[in-house]
């Protein structure tokens, strides 16, 4: 038995379709969705990333705004920036595109963008909001996934959960949105003392690393759904140069009932939850203004 995989690219042409028909009923209203992107220095991983974000937006009649600084570009310059949006009312999404070099203060960066356009659910206001279950913005690769457990129609609630990684970004907003969505969650990490015992127990394993190919088919219980949040370029063996995942697709794939591929399954749906987000963002923006 091999396992069912969970497509995202499919699954992102899908919610793009309504994201899109969303964004053409803002912009009949007069109110075009809009996100801004900036990009400090000129690390070509994050310049394919924005790349595809901005992409993404044309492709779903979102209007975008791309904000491009050197290396060097000092904390003033970046916050001066985030004030001129925070006061643009055409503007719906801010999303600062991480890593930042190490000179700026990414917590204070983050703390700047209005919460209201924070798509990326990073300000610490958001992430109170979604740890107490209220509305907000949820980031988009933990919310990108339990949108592909749901219409995978994996059962969350009363389900055995476990996360691998407790990052800001990902792993506690993770293990956050699954326990709203009455998961029983264990959250590991790099000091988990026996982390197969945790991951053979589990039903839904969430792996976001960091590490090539990490969780192998023998750490994962026959039938369970597996959800890969890794993206890692190969720089050595037979597959160097090629993308994978933190998990062993090959042995995993033999064990599990479903599971997402690497590329082709959380990446994409990262990119339409932002797209989604800034939606959302418009269409408060119109209700607000009564429009
Ligand atoms: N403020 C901020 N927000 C982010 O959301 C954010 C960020 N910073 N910094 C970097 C990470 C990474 N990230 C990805 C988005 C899409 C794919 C994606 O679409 N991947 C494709 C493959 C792309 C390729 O070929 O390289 C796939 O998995 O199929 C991957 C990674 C968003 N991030």
């Amino acid at each position: 038995m091999t396992a069912r995989i969970i497509d995202g690219n499919a699954l992102s042409a899908r919610v793009r379709g309504e994201i899109a028909e969303r964004a053409a009923a803002l912009t009949a209203r007069g109110v075009q969705p809009c996100l801004a992107v900036i990009l400090v220095g000129g690390d070509p991983a994050s310049a394919v990333y924005v790349r595809n974000k901005v992409a993404g937006c044309e492709k779903a009649g979102i209007r975008s705004l791309r904000f491009d600084y050197p290396q060097d570009a000092s904390q003033q310059e970046v916050m001066a920036r985030l004030a001129e949006l925070n006061a643009d009312p055409s503007v719906h999404g801010i999303l600062v595109q991480l890593p930042l070099p190490a000179h700026l203060d990414e917590t204070a960066v983050l703390e700047a963008i209005d919460i209201r356009k924070d798509v990326d659910g990073f300000h610490a206001e958001n992430v109170g909001l979604l740890s107490q279950n209220r509305e907000g913005f949820v980031p988009c690769t933990p919310n990108g996934v339990m949108k592909m457990l749901e219409t995978a129609e994996v059962p969350v609630q009363g389900a055995e959960a476990v996360v691998i990684g407790r990052s800001n970004i990902v792993g506690k907003p993770m293990a956050m949105l699954l326990t709203n969505a009455g998961a029983t969650v264990t959250v590991c990490h790099s000091k988990t003392r026996d982390l197969a015992f945790h991951t053979r127990r589990a039903d839904i394993v969430v792996a976001a690393i960091g590490k090539p190919r990490f969780v192998t088919g023998d750490m994962i219980k026959p039938g369970a759904t597996v959800i890969d949040v890794g993206i890692n370029r190969l720089d050595s063996g037979p597959d160097a140069g090629k993308l994978c995942g933190d998990v062993d697709f090959a042995s995993a794939v033999e064990v599990a009932g479903a599971i997402t591929p690497v590329p082709g399954g959380v990446g994409p749906m990262t990119i339409t939850m932002l797209l989604e987000n800034t939606v959302v963002s418009a269409e408060r923006a119109a209700r607000d203004a009564g429009k």
